[in-house]
């Protein structure tokens, strides 16, 4: 036994000069940062500022778009800019994930979201398929949003006049459309019980912060629970457990073979045709799976599309010379008589320019997800060790003046050419880019078009003339949910 462990030392040291050896032949160093950043214990944590994005965006400027820094005692390299941001999409070496604390201590790292390398590729292939077959953002989808959307247009008209926060009602609908094709059920928009569990996530998803103490320093976290943010993320991570485990328990009771009715049923067949332990699908690490992919699936697809639409009713609210060209553009493709629908889409180029203005100028999820290297690597010059986290600073990417020129303006028309048609731009990347990037792109950009349209066709919006005007720009936060504005409402 001694022998196999000397062996193993020998082996294991060996292949550590091994790979130091060439990190330091090829001269390849961390990527560049702040003295501060190497405070032991709590590293950058307190220089972070109110709105990290903007720090992170000043530091850039002083140590270049790829710098390092100490988050706590985690080693995170901040990726600034586009070409950077689109090559580490590019490389699976760079697509595992950060696994906190604070997810162990609710859900282990399971789920789509979390899992890692082999895992999360056989969990990624088999979701996207399944979701693909089901007509998962595709027209077989559109008559789902399509009632939906006229329950939220039945919900304004009886709130024609007033002035509302649509965050709410709209979560419930949007999520609608998805959650049919994942577990056949179905909310009403009104049902106070499925808003409260809406509440909950939509509060905790506005006040996690992604950089924050519950992330980076879990022991002090602990030790202050209230103060540090960490019993909040408890109970916002916790808040839907309950409706998924009743969901999976009635279909594991009524399910039948060869009727697999939505994405819960299909996730079965395969984990009840699984035999090989390694898999993801595996007995009760499938089951385990399952649960946490359909969590992952909800928080990624509720709260993302709310904010979406919020933002864009609250940018019209304020340019109404905007709202004017979507609503006239709707009208003369349209008309009134109608739903707008798919089709139409590539007909609409105002509105799809005002949109990938929403995504851009909103930056509702500024710092995307962490990534990790799975492997020490090299990227861009720099030398990578093992587990360093990466974060993409998609906020200054929408924002940079080089690029942008006049960032601060909400100003559709930069996505449209001379010739009237809309120009796609790939410096807009709200899903990120590349091997991990947003599983739902397609129907959140389908969802988001038939809601945007469906809802203007027949209603207007303006800022409350009672209230002040609301704070449009940047601030701290996991999801930039739009401020608690109310809107007042009209009929067209
Ligand atoms: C406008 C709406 C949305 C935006 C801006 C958005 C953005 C993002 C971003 C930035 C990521 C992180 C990618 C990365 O790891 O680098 C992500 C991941 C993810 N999104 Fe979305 N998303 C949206 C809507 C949706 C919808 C509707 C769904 C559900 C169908 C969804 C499901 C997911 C899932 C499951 C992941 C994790 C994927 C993985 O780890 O492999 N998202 N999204």
């Amino acid at each position: 036994m001694i022998y196999f462990e000397v062996l193993l030392f020998i082996f294991l040291g060996s292949y550590y000069l091994l790979v130091e050896k060439n990190r330091k032949k090829k001269g390849l160093q961390l990527p560049p940062g702040p003295l501060l950043g190497k405070l032991p214990i709590i590293g950058y944590l307190p220089f972070l500022g109110k709105i990290p994005t903007l720090t992170i965006s000043k530091l850039a400027k002083r140590y270049g778009n790829i710098f390092c820094l100490y988050l706590g005692r985690t080693r995170v390299v901040f990726v600034n800019d586009f070409e950077s941001a689109k090559e580490a999409g590019k490389l699976d070496v760079l697509q595992g994930r950060n696994q906190l604390e604070l997810f162990e201590a609710i859900r282990g790292y399971s789920g789509l979201g979390l899992l890692e390398g082999k895992d999360w590729q056989e969990m990624r292939r088999f979701t996207l398929k399944c979701l693909r077959d089901m007509g998962f953002g595709k027209r077989s989808m559109e008559g789902m949003m399509h009632e939906q959307v006229c329950e939220v247009r039945k919900y304004l008209k009886r709130n024609v006049n007033k002035t509302l926060y649509l965050k709410p009602v709209l979560e419930l609908a949007v999520i609608n459309s998805l959650w049919a094709v994942m577990t056949s059920e179905k909310y009403d928009i009104e049902d106070p019980a499925k808003r409260q569990v809406m509440s909950i996530l939509t509060e905790g998803i506005a006040e996690q912060n992604i950089l924050g103490i519950a992330a980076f320093l879990p022991w002090l976290a602990k030790l202050a629970p209230d103060y540090t943010g960490y019993s909040k993320g408890l109970k916002f991570l916790g808040a839907p457990e309950g409706l998924f485990r009743e969901v999976i328990r009635k279909h594991v009771e009524t399910y039948v073979p060869g009727r697999e009715r939505d994405f819960i049923d299909v996730t079965l067949t395969r984990i009840y045709s699984t035999t090989d332990p390694k898999s993801v699908f595996y007995g009760d690490v499938g089951m385990r799976n399952l649960h946490y992919t359909l969590l992952d699936l909800f928080f990624a697809g509720s709260d993302t599309l709310s904010s979406t639409l919020g933002w864009s009713f609250l940018y019209l609210a304020v340019d109404p010379k905007i709202q004017d060209k979507v609503q006239e553009e709707i009208d003369d493709i349209v008309g009134q008589s109608r739903l707008p629908t798919l089709e139409d889409r590539s007909k609409m180029p105002f509105c799809e320019a005002t949109m990938a203005e929403v995504l851009r100028k909103s930056s509702f999820v500024p710092l995307g997800l962490m990534h990790t290297a799975l492997e020490n690597t090299e990227f861009k010059g720099f030398f990578l060790p093992k587990r360093t986290v990466l974060l993409f600073n998609l906020y200054e990417i929408h924002h940079n003046k080089n690029y942008w020129k006049d960032p601060e303006n909400f100003r559709p028309q930069r996505f449209i050419n001379e010739d009237g048609t809309f120009r796609k731009d790939d410096h807009v990347m709200p899903f990120f880019t590349g091997k991990r990037s947003c599983p739902g792109e397609m129907l959140a950009m389908n969802e988001f078009f038939l809601f945007f349209t469906g809802i203007l066709q027949k209603y207007r919006f303006a800022l409350n003339p009672v209230a002040p005007k609301p704070y449009l720009g940047p601030r701290s936060g996991f999801i930039l949910c739009p401020p608690k504005h109310e809107l007042l409402v009209t009929e067209r």
